[in-house]
């Protein structure tokens, strides 16, 4: 067990696509901090992205600070592979302090600002920027009875593909990007069901998902009140969706009411056998090391100020959606957050 004390001006947790785009700007300035990352090797969540997932924004509207990710040697847009490749490639190009795998197990105040204690030891620094994304933390509703269900259960997060699905009665249940993909994929295979709170909100045909990342940027600069409504949730027509648009596989019903052993009973009261569902409900951040500095809200969320934390100051958060960061939950959004991050946690430091 290495004791050693690191310590370091700045330690971002999470080497995903967030925590590089920090990198980036933080080894402009010279600053003096490392990277901490959970996983096997580069990537962030995309490394769990299901095998046939594609980015729903064009490769010139999904690229880190400084480095266009390159136009893929294939129709459509960039498939996770190419992510994956464009991240590991990213990390070399400007070769950036990253540590893996060291997982981050709690954050107290310590040393000259707080104490980070990992798998691999103990560290402290003066600011500490949490970039931990939301994969690790999906969120299941709490149904009466799922505990009973006898058959599959799968989040989104790992789910990998269709091929287990064939000829089963299956549910895949929530309306945004990834239900829509998933639903155009196991529709063709299954007597599957898409199961929506509500209508899912589709984007016209020609509109990608760099208008959502711009729709939040405008909205959160207070635009004109024209902006269309609509979030990082409403459906990009990629390819794969328009086909199952067209074949009619995209029709939706609103929810059950609760599980049983071998299915689900409907609100008009009637039973329905099912093998398998599919959680596409979403997530939530991935705060659990920050549980101990007091700073985690019942929402699930911190209270920050241009994203630091108002209750622990040499605390930061980025990533984790539009209330840290307009858009940052994107790629797009993760280079523009990082240019003003690193801009005031340069500052702070040197204050
Ligand atoms: C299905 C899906 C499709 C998406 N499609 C698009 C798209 O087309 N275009 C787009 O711009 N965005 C898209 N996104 C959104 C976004 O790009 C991703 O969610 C992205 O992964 C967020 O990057 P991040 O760096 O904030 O988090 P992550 O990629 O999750 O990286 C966080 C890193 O922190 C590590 N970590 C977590 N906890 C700890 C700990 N305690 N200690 C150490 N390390 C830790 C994790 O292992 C991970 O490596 C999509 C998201 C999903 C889920």
């Amino acid at each position: 067990q290495d004791q050693t004390l690191d310590t370091h001006d700045i330690i971002i947790v999470g080497g995903g696509q967030m925590g590089l785009s920090l990198g980036y700007y933080l080894r402009r300035a010279k600053a003096d901090f490392l990277i901490l990352d959970r996983e096997d090797g580069p990537g962030g969540a995309w490394r769990h992205g299901w095998n046939s997932l594609r980015l729903f924004s064009p490769a010139g509207y999904s690229s880190l600070p400084g480095w266009m990710m390159p136009p893929p040697h294939h129709e459509g847009y960039p498939t996770r592979d190419d992510v994956l490749a464009y991240l590991h490639a990213y990390e070399q190009r400007y070769d950036l302090p990253i540590r893996r795998p060291v997982r981050v197990e709690t954050i107290e105040p310590g040393g000259a600002g707080l104490e980070i204690s990992t798998n691999h030891g103990k560290m402290t620094a003066k600011m500490v920027v949490s970039a931990t994304g939301t994969w690790s933390h999906p969120y299941v509703p709490d149904i009466a009875g799922r505990a009973s269900f006898e058959g599959s259960q799968v989040h989104s997060a790992h789910y990998v593909g269709p091929e287990d699905y064939a000829g089963q009665t299956v549910l895949v249940v929530g309306g945004g990007n990834s239900g829509a993909q998933i639903m155009a994929e196991i529709a063709p295979i299954a007597r599957a069901l898409w199961v929506t709170t509500q209508e899912p909100i589709f984007l016209p045909d020609d509109v990608d998902g760099r208008v959502l990342f711009e729709r939040a940027i405008a909205r959160m600069k207070g635009g004109p009140s024209d902006v269309p409504v609509g979030g990082i949730g409403d459906i990009v027509m990629v390819p794969p969706i328009k086909a199952a648009r067209d074949r009619g596989d995209l029709s939706s019903v609103r929810p059950f009411d609760r599980m049983t052993p071998t299915g689900v009973v409907w609100p008009d009261g009637s039973n329905m056998a099912v093998d398998a569902i599919i959680w596409c409900t979403g997530f939530r951040p991935a705060l659990a090391h920050l549980v101990g500095l007091g700073v985690v809200e019942g929402d699930g969320k911190v209270v920050v100020e241009s994203q630091r934390s108002v209750k622990e100051p040499h605390l930061w958060l980025a990533g984790y959606g539009d209330w840290t960061g307009p858009g940052s939950a994107t790629l797009m959004g993760a280079a523009r957050t990082a240019r003003d991050m690193a801009h005031a946690l340069t500052n702070a430091i040197n204050s």
